[in-house]
């Protein structure tokens, strides 16, 4: 073959052209849903639209507003296998949110199509499959509000991954990688309570919370130099008060803690709460501390997906630099990943933009970025095809996820005292 397509890709690879029919479809798709930025669990015109799109062919079973107000299940098969056989259920994640001010700044209109192409190129594969090992079935998750409140947390809770065997997306960046771990996150909700007053005519008897707000933003800044160099900590006021001449008596901010490791995340959670506090104790100030949003986990490596997805892409002609930069993001693709075996790559869109900025936003709704977005879902049900096909393959993918789950408990997590991370 000389190709480095693998043989059970290979044979199925012409069937794939069948999904390349629908490239201006999925085009239309993802370029409705960047003309439509909506934020977080918003996402109403992306939600139909993904809708109609599975809708329109009636293979597809599809419920919308499944378990969350914008998410959505299309699911298709099981075909071919043995009756009665257990079927092999093959999910592909579709997100779709926003970001505020400047739209699809990290591309979740490119995941969606992503993951529709994907979705719908293995389905051409194997419509006419009769020798499967097992019956296959196609699940298309559509995976509401990743830029907050986690989404996918929210439908694991919700049991919508539970029928799942195999899951895939991926995520658009500077580069192709077939594996980044990206990075744990939790987010803390700071609220300083002081008390109002003339700032010119009585300024003593103010409790300034804005004060307590600035030492707090201080403080953190100076902790930085202390910190590991794969740490992140970064805030903004979200509340700053009302008016120069009103003593604030209520600030708020928000920051986002980041470690690759749990037991990490945990020292840096209670440094950040001793700045926190400093603070209010330096103002006179009281100081509410909450964890609004649930804890986004590093993702699980799977180096039989993501070898198989390398050799896919290589031969497709995707480029996977030795030493990819790292995207040093969070993702609630993390959880999942615990949860599933799965792979989450990032793939270039033909610009050198960075990620949550206009310029991005601008390379995400380009003509040029659908050839890099079509060729990874292209990859990725050619990946999905080799394992449906080979069942080896498929046990190799479950080792290695428990293996990957084993190993990140290992990971000497005892500093934790809020461990949330699932078995
Ligand atoms: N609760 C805040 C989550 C932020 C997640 C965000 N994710 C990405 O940028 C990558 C995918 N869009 C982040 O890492 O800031």
């Amino acid at each position: 073959m000389g190709t480095g397509l693998s043989g059970l890709s290979w044979v199925c690879s012409s069937l794939f052209m069948r999904a390349y029919a629908h490239k201006d479809e999925l085009h239309s798709l993802s370029r409705d849903i960047w003309s439509n930025p909506e934020l977080a669990g918003n996402e109403k015109h992306a939600h139909d639209r993904l809708v109609r799109f599975f809708s329109q062919d009636q293979t597809w079973t599809v419920q919308s507003h499944y378990k969350l107000p914008t998410a959505f299940k299309a699911s298709w098969g099981p075909v071919s296998g043995g009756v009665g056989d257990p079927v092999l259920n093959v999910g592909f994640l579709c997100e779709y949110d926003a970001l505020p001010g400047i739209g699809h700044a990290c591309g979740h209109n490119l995941i969606a199509e992503v993951g529709a192409a994907a979705a719908v190129g293995l389905k051409a594969a194997l419509e006419n499959q009769t020798e499967l090992p097992v019956p296959v079935k196609i699940t298309v998750l559509g995976t509401p509000a990743e830029e907050e409140l986690g989404g996918k947390i929210e439908l694991i809770n919700a049991g919508a991954f539970a029928d799942i065997d195999l899951v895939f997306m991926a995520h658009p960046a500077q580069q192709d990688a077939s594996f980044h771990p990206c990075i744990i996150i939790e987010e803390m909700l700071v609220k300083y309570y002081g008390k109002a007053s003339h700032a010119a005519a009585y300024p003593w008897e103010g409790v300034n919370a804005l004060d307590a707000a600035v030492l707090a933003y201080s403080n953190i800044s100076v902790l930085r130099q202390q910190l590991k160099p794969d740490w992140r900590i970064h805030g903004i006021i979200k509340h700053g008060g009302e008016k120069p001449n009103i003593i604030p008596a209520y600030t708020e901010l928000e920051f986002y803690l980041r470690t690759p490791l749990l037991k990490d995340l945990c020292d840096l959670k209670a440094k950040a709460e001793a700045c926190f506090r400093a603070a209010a104790g330096a103002t006179g100030c009281q100081v509410e501390i909450t964890s609004p949003t649930p804890t986004y986990y590093n993702i699980l490596p799977n180096a039989t997906l993501a070898s198989l997805y390398e050799s896919n892409g290589k031969a497709l002609g995707i480029h996977f630099p030795e030493q990819p930069t790292s995207f040093c993001g969070s993702t609630d693709f993390g959880n999942v990943s615990f949860i599933v075996p799965g792979i989450h790559p990032f793939f270039y869109i033909c610009t050198d933009a960075l990620n949550h900025t206009e310029e991005y936003t601008e390379a995400a709704g380009a003509e040029k970025a659908q050839l890099y977005t079509l060729r990874t879902a292209k990859a990725l049900s050619m990946t999905a095809v080799d394992v449906v096909c080979c069942p080896d393959l498929l046990k190799k993918v479950r080792d290695d996820f428990r293996l990957a789950k084993l190993k990140q408990k290992e990971e000497k997590n005892q500093n934790c005292e809020k461990e949330k991370r699932p078995n």
